[in-house]
């Protein structure tokens, strides 16, 4: 069996690359990072490590590269002979790699391969497998779209494991924390002659991704966040600050309150998961960088996203959501030169006023919401 997946980066090959192996696939990696690629080709093989005591290694095998930019072509023949398409390689580029995908797609139908398929994204989102198909769509006529609804499936995904930036002189090497979670729609699958062993197919996503989400996700940022506000540039030294480590806690609270009235969480076991999550962004054996965390933080200000969303639905339910406006007012403030979207926003916030500028980010409609926002900007 043979899988496709897009994004040979820290997920990909800490996470995704693993699952697929342990279930006997071959994997062809997509992206376009040459010297990843060329040494996917060169070696077949990459180790990941367990960032805990032990230090387990583990290999993977039967995997090769193909560069997207240089041979589109054989990425297009990949989809079309594969038996599962994955993708990890952050929501923003989902959109450039549709068109790949629905030719893959097209060159399957033409070639008569009525083998149902899925296609899931990997990626920190609500929704993402199902944004992918709305993007491939556009690139596919009638008869393509009429084959995707007979046999090609998009399940929505939640992927959870900690996979920091990778320093090492060997560029697959990768070390990733032992924790890891891989949850898939099963109403949204079509391809059920395949069930991967270690990934749970569930009948309704959306309680445990907004949990992921707006729990584990949500704190990583507040974190992030913080910790830049207090000057630190790792989570581990951002966490053993009290004032860093009590705003986390205090966040953690609100959206739990939110999960438990909306989800039936049972308040004890969301407690676990919570604490389960603070010790995850302790572990000493990972330096994970602020800057990876706090990363596109545009898109981390998005409606639908980890403190808008949780604080759209707090207020709609009376429930207390000021520490995370607290961090959103820290978000308005990240200024990293290297991140293109937080030059983008710092240079919105020049030149417009600070509540234009959250309208237009957080797609916030209620006037109250962005008041209190570009009210706690002003304390900090
Ligand atoms: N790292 C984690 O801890 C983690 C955990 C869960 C989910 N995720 C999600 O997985 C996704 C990837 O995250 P990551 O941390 O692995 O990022 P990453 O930057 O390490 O990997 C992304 C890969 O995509 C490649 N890429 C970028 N543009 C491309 C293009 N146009 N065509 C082909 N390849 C392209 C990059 O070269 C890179 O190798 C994100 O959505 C992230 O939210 C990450
Ligand atoms: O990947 P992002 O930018 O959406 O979020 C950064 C981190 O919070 C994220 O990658 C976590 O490490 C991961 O989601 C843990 O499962």
């Amino acid at each position: 069996m043979k899988a496709t997946h897009f994004g040979a980066g820290n997920i990909g090959r800490g996470f995704i690359g693993e699952i697929l192996y342990q279930n006997g696939f071959s994997i062809d990696f997509v992206d376009i990072n040459e010297t990843i690629i060329d040494a996917l080709k060169e070696r077949n093989s990459y180790e990941i490590e367990l960032a805990a005591a032990e230090k387990k290694h583990i290999k993977v095998e039967q995997v090769t590269g193909i560069n997207n930019q240089k041979d589109p072509e054989a990425v297009i023949a990949s989809v079309a002979t594969s038996d599962i398409v994955t993708t990890a390689i952050g929501p923003n580029i989902l959109p450039f790699i549709a068109e790949l995908i629905a030719k893959g797609i097209q060159k399957r139908r033409l070639e008569g391969n009525d083998t149902p398929l899925d296609v899931i994204a990997c990626e920190n989102m609500i929704g993402g497998s199902q944004f992918l198909l709305n993007k491939v769509r556009e690139f596919l006529n009638e008869e393509d779209l009429s084959y995707v609804d007979d046999f090609i499936g998009f399940p929505n995904a939640a992927v959870d494991r900690i996979v920091p930036m990778q320093q090492h002189e060997d560029p697959l090497f990768v070390s990733v924390e032992p924790f890891c979670e891989w949850l898939v729609d099963d109403t949204q699958s079509k391809a059920k002659q395949i069930r991967l062993d270690n990934v749970g197919y569930v009948s309704d996503l959306t309680p445990y991704i907004e949990r992921k989400l707006f729990s584990v996700n949500t704190g990583h940022a507040t974190t992030a966040y913080t910790g830049n506000y207090y000057r630190y540039t790792t989570i581990g030294e951002a966490i053993a600050d009290d004032k860093v480590l009590n705003q986390l806690k205090a966040v953690l609270q609100e959206t739990g309150d939110l999960l438990i009235a909306k989800w039936d969480f049972a308040r004890s076991q969301h407690e676990q998961y919570i604490q389960k999550i603070i010790e995850r962004f302790k572990n000493p054996y990972i330096s994970d960088d602020v800057s990876r965390v706090a990363r596109t933080p545009i898109r981390k200000l998005g409606y639908d996203e980890r403190f808008i969303r949780p604080i759209r639905e707090a207020k709609e339910r009376g429930l207390a959501y000021q520490s995370l406006v607290n961090v959103v007012a820290m978000i308005l403030q990240y200024d990293d030169p290297n991140d293109e979207e937080s030059v983008r926003l710092q240079k919105m916030l020049k030149e417009n006023s600070v509540a234009d500028v959250i309208y237009e980010v957080t797609g916030l409609s209620d006037a109250s919401i962005v008041d209190e926002i570009v009210e706690k900007t002003g304390e900090n």
